[in-house]
């Protein structure tokens, strides 16, 4: 697989592949400081749930820098300050709050502050590992669920550059071509920010993976028409019942494919799952700017003055997802059959 990686972590530096220039300028940017890493996470610069967690983990273990030298006490004030900051960058991605707790629980069974910067790099270094070895095995198990459907449609970009790599809903596209499988995918452009049409346009053709471009008002026909077999996405956060934040249009795919009787499928990691919430009533809906649907790039498309209502997120209701595909395997979107998935992780964690 050709895809550069989105997030590098070299002799203590961070440099990210700079997503807002794609596809038309590859060019990775040094984030020196947690207020670059701040703005990079708010300016999608780095973007999709996975990356946003390795990203703010490896933020707080640049934060956690400045404080060589100072006790232990003033250590854990500061470092608490900073997990706040991080965590107000985006609110409906919980890998970014799941990330910032592993990294907070380092720091609970240290005392020495040399100590315990040297043990938040290395944990955030595991985070990004580990986040590699999760997607393929999440492919592994998507592609065994696709099972023979090579015309799948997608939206937004769930892939490589949303995570360590290989990502989690174009999992399968990138294994599939390693193994000889060829799919041929349908990605919605994912207005308004585009990730569809930019991200895993490009992303899958760095992949040699066979890739058409829709509006995402062009999904009703497209699946009518060119005989989509199923709909794959990603997720931002999973409540307890299985009700699935994901990019805004993701909704409306999940109802056209209730419609068209084709299964609705959520590929996530275990860190997507929120078990501390019942449904995705509870889940708050990042709005962001408007001037992201008043432009297009740097063309203003709408009058002047026109009012904006930018939601970056929906919530997909756990009914209409035939299955969540992780990397512990395939489970049903229903409350009991999470809850034993929820146990036994607990398990593993105690
Ligand atoms: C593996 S990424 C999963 C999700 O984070 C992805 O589908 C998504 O909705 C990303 O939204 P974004 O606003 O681009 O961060």
């Amino acid at each position: 697989m050709s895809i550069p990686t989105p997030i590098e972590w070299q002799e203590g530096r961070l440099k990210i592949l700079d997503q807002t220039l794609l596809p038309h300028q590859t060019r990775w940017i040094e984030l020196e400081t947690i207020e670059d890493v701040f703005e990079a996470i708010i300016q999608l610069k780095v973007r999709g749930a996975p990356a946003i967690g390795i990203t703010a983990a490896y933020g707080l273990a640049i934060a956690a820098k400045k404080y060589e030298g100072v006790d232990i006490e003033t250590f854990h004030l500061r470092i608490h300050e900073d997990y706040l900051y991080l965590a107000g960058s985006r609110p409906t991605a919980v890998n970014l709050f799941w990330a910032l707790d592993r990294m907070m629980k380092v720091i609970e069974t240290l005392y020495s502050t040399e100590e315990t910067i040297i043990s938040l790099e290395q944990e955030a270094k595991k985070i990004h590992q580990e986040d590699e070895e999760i997607c393929r095995q999440i492919g592994e198990n998507a592609l065994s669920l696709l099972n023979g459907r090579k015309k799948v449609l997608t939206i937004c970009n769930a892939g490589t550059i949303a995570t360590g790599k290989y990502g989690t809903a174009l999992a399968p596209f990138h294994l599939g071509k390693e193994k000889g499988v060829d799919f041929q995918v349908y990605a919605c452009e994912t207005r308004p920010v585009l990730q569809g049409a930019r991200l895993t346009a490009w992303e899958l053709q760095q992949s040699n993976v066979d890739v058409t471009v829709i509006t995402d008002n062009m999904a009703a026909h497209t699946i009518a028409t060119k005989g989509i077999e199923a709909i794959i996405v990603g997720a931002d956060r999973i409540a307890s019942n299985g009700d699935t934040a994901n990019k805004i249009g993701t909704w409306q795919l999940a109802i056209l494919a209730n419609y068209f009787q084709i299964p609705f499928y959520v590929a996530a990691p275990l860190s997507t799952f929120d078990f501390s919430i019942a449904s995705g009533a509870d889940i708050p809906i990042e709005e962001r700017l408007a001037e992201e649907v008043t432009h297009i790039g740097p063309n203003q498309i709408t009058p002047e003055g026109t009012k904006v209502f930018n939601p970056a997120f929906d919530v997909t209701t756990a009914n209409l997802i035939t299955a969540i595909i992780t990397e512990k395997g395939i489970f049903e979107a229903d409350r009991n059959k999470l809850a034993q998935l929820n146990k036994a992780e607990e398990g593993v964690r105690a």
